[in-house]
């Protein structure tokens, strides 16, 4: 990755970062579909993120999710260790305060985490990846896994539509990438970023979430109420992408770089601590979409011609999720 500078954010109202009505795409006719997948398709070139409005996961469920995620987190240290994340190849389970270093040129990110993966049927799985397909509950709260499970179904679905649009919106079949993220080796992350005591001085370069690009193909990232979020533009300047309530920001992460050619890019971003004045707790739920470990990710025909040739070996997708893991652990 290239070298991030470390600039403190421009303050910007919520108008920079393009929001697009996902309504007219679920619910409208072909021209409708491929005006909605147009304009994904130039924040994903200008930003590679955007603010999605009707995106489809019910408001009440992402209540009860953060709810959930609250719970968790003010459960004593020993219990939420006794389901603490194990390896990158399985990826689940809860990852402590300063365990990961999203950027590892910097101290461990403050903030704490639970992943948890959808749960296939299991004959649905080979025998050597049952134990990798595992998640590790908590005893408590009691609706926790239900709830995170629920919240599972409602990324995959709206997922897989901002998938078929970016499908439409690059000349491909609109299964083409739903097809090759079937096996659902995605990721759901809840996130909280404890507060800060008061005149907390971060060390040099100490983030609630370090500079970093996302490893998968999108990313669909609800944020709660309290901002923190900033996004490098293309021009290299920080900018803070404050919620929106009613909206989902997603993001195209490095496997969508490399099967566009760079046409959509993964875009470099990092949560940071409030310096001066109070730093909230702040809570966040990242979905992680993944494509079939076993795919190849080669550039997309329609993203290269003879004034711009491919740039990247194919990969296969499960390696470069791998090398990405092993390293910020
Ligand atoms: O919490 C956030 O707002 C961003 C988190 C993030 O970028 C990540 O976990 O990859
Ligand atoms: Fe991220």
């Amino acid at each position: 990755m290239e070298t991030l500078q470390e600039t403190t954010a421009r303050r910007t109202d919520a108008g920079a970062i393009p929001v697009i009505d996902f309504g007219p795409f679920l619910h409208g006719g072909a021209e409708d579909r491929k005006a909605v997948a147009a304009a994904m398709r130039q924040a994903s070139a200008d930003w590679g993120f955007f603010y999605l409005a009707n995106h489809g996961v019910p408001e009440p469920l992402l209540d009860r999710s953060f709810q959930a995620s609250r719970r968790f987190f003010a459960l004593p240290y020993e219990e939420k260790m006794g389901v603490a994340w194990q390896s990158a190849s399985s990826n689940r389970g809860y990852v402590a305060v300063r365990r990961e270093r999203l950027d590892a040129s910097k101290p461990g990110d403050l903030k704490e985490a639970f992943n948890a993966g959808p749960e296939p049927a299991e004959d649905s799985l080979a025998e050597e990846e049952r134990p990798y397909r595992e998640n590790r509950w908590p005893a408590r709260p009691e609706d926790f896994r239900d709830t995170v499970l629920d919240l599972m179904d409602g990324c995959v679905a709206a997922a897989n539509r901002v998938l078929e649009a970016f499908a439409v919106a690059l000349d491909l079949p609109d299964g083409f990438f739903i097809d090759t993220h079937d096996q659902l080796h995605h990721t759901l992350r809840l996130l909280h970023y404890p507060p800060l005591p008061k005149g907390y001085t971060p060390q040099a370069g100490e983030k609630r979430a370090g500079a970093h690009t996302d490893y998968g193909s999108i990313t669909l990232l609800f944020q709660h109420g309290v901002a923190g979020l900033e996004v490098r533009t293309r021009s290299g300047e920080w900018i803070t992408a404050p919620p929106i309530p009613g909206t989902v920001v997603v993001n195209t992460g490095d496997l969508m770089q490399r099967w566009t050619n760079d046409v959509f890019c993964s875009t470099p971003h990092r949560v940071s601590p409030f310096v001066s004045g109070d730093s909230p707790g702040r809570y966040s739920i990242a979905f992680f979409c993944h494509p079939n470990p076993d795919a190849e990710i080669r550039c997309i025909e329609s993203c290269a011609d003879a004034d711009h040739p491919s740039r990247y070996p194919p990969i296969l997708a499960g390696e470069h999720l791998m090398a990405k893991l092993n390293a910020t652990y």
